[in-house]
């Protein structure tokens, strides 16, 4: 079984789909040169799955990745990882840090490495590329249009720089979450500690309205890990509504909730529901509100049965 990822080697997306994979064999692991080609090859079947990176606790979504998941043909999250991100400035050997005028790295990167590229190297323009490992490999080739790549460690090395700079972020402690994608199947068995993701378009434009789609959530005791919004693409004003709640669609409590979105929304879109990784930073975990266990659910569901059959409840 082949597995795509945003290449090429030495990308954190390819540490992140190692972490996710630890038994594929090296042959399996194919890079591809864009996150909009890891989608492309997944739904050709060109590969069993894939691993793109989803956000950063830095600089937010990414937007590729955010805009095939939203707009293009339906992939499911099979499976997340969160991994640390730390950044090196690496360049040819002979290359010193004040000879260094052009640098190349992905958005991404540069976003988590603005400060210190400003004050270490005021005068150097900044380009961006498909990947840090794609600057990292252009900074190695004879005649290379840039002087220095902004990458992984791994990343340098593969392609035999020399570390200019460790360390090179803004903060220490950013982390990139990741996820692996699959066409269309079977949902993973619920773990017991699971998250279901999804985009919420509404019907209209009303006073309350994303009130009473977070609502679908918290009557049911269904906490929320992430909202954001983003464009459409229909115009200015018009958004939807990226969702990670905690739960598996398989609990009665995530279902219905589900359920009610589909009730007042115009679309919405399942992208999976699959095992939680702890991205650390959690807040404090709470006690489920009175009737929201699944048990309660159930409970209930057996009770509505009882009075609909006309029996005591
Ligand atoms: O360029 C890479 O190495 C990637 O894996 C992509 C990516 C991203 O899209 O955010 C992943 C993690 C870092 O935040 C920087 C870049």
């Amino acid at each position: 079984m082949r597995y795509a990822y945003l290449g090429p080697e030495g990308t954190f997306t390819e540490a992140a789909l190692r972490a996710l994979m630890p038994q594929a064999p090296e042959a399996d692991l194919v890079a591809y040169p864009g996150v909009d080609a890891v989608f492309s090859a997944i739904r050709r079947g060109e590969v069993a799955g894939g691993v793109v990176p989803l956000e950063n606790s830095l600089e937010g979504g990414v937007s590729a990745t955010m805009a095939e998941l939203i707009n293009g043909d339906p992939l499911l999250i099979a499976a997340e990882t969160a991994l640390p991100v730390r950044f090196t400035l690496f360049a040819r050997d002979g290359v010193a840090l004040a000879d260094v005028k052009r640098v190349a790295t992905h958005p991404h990167a540069y976003a988590q490495c603005r400060g210190w590229l400003a004050r270490n190297l005021p005068d150097a323009e900044v380009f961006t590329v498909s990947s840090t490992a794609a600057a990292a490999q252009a900074v190695a080739e004879p005649g290379a249009p840039y002087d220095a790549a902004v990458c992984a460690r791994v990343a340098g090395e593969r392609y035999r720089l020399n570390a200019l700079a460790e360390g090179i972020g803004d903060r220490s402690d950013t982390a990139t979450r990741f996820i692996q994608l699959v066409r269309p199947q079977p949902l993973p068995e619920p773990t017991g500690a699971d998250r279901t993701s999804l985009v919420a378009f509404l019907a209209d434009d009303h006073p309350g309205a994303l009130i009473e789609l977070l609502q679908q959530f918290a009557v049911r005791g269904v906490n929320l890990t992430r909202l954001e919004s983003r464009p459409t693409g229909d115009g200015l004003g018009r958004y939807c509504f990226c969702l990670d709640a905690d739960g598996h669609v398989a609990d009665p409590a995530v279902g219905e909730a589900l359920m009610g979105l589909r009730r007042i929304c115009k679309e919405v879109r399942f992208l999976g529901s699959y095992p939680r990784v702890g991205l650390g930073t959690e807040l404090s975990p709470f006690l489920p509100p009175r009737g929201t266990t699944s048990a309660d659910f159930y409970e209930a569901e057996r009770w509505l049965a009882r009075v609909r059959a006309g029996e005591p409840g």
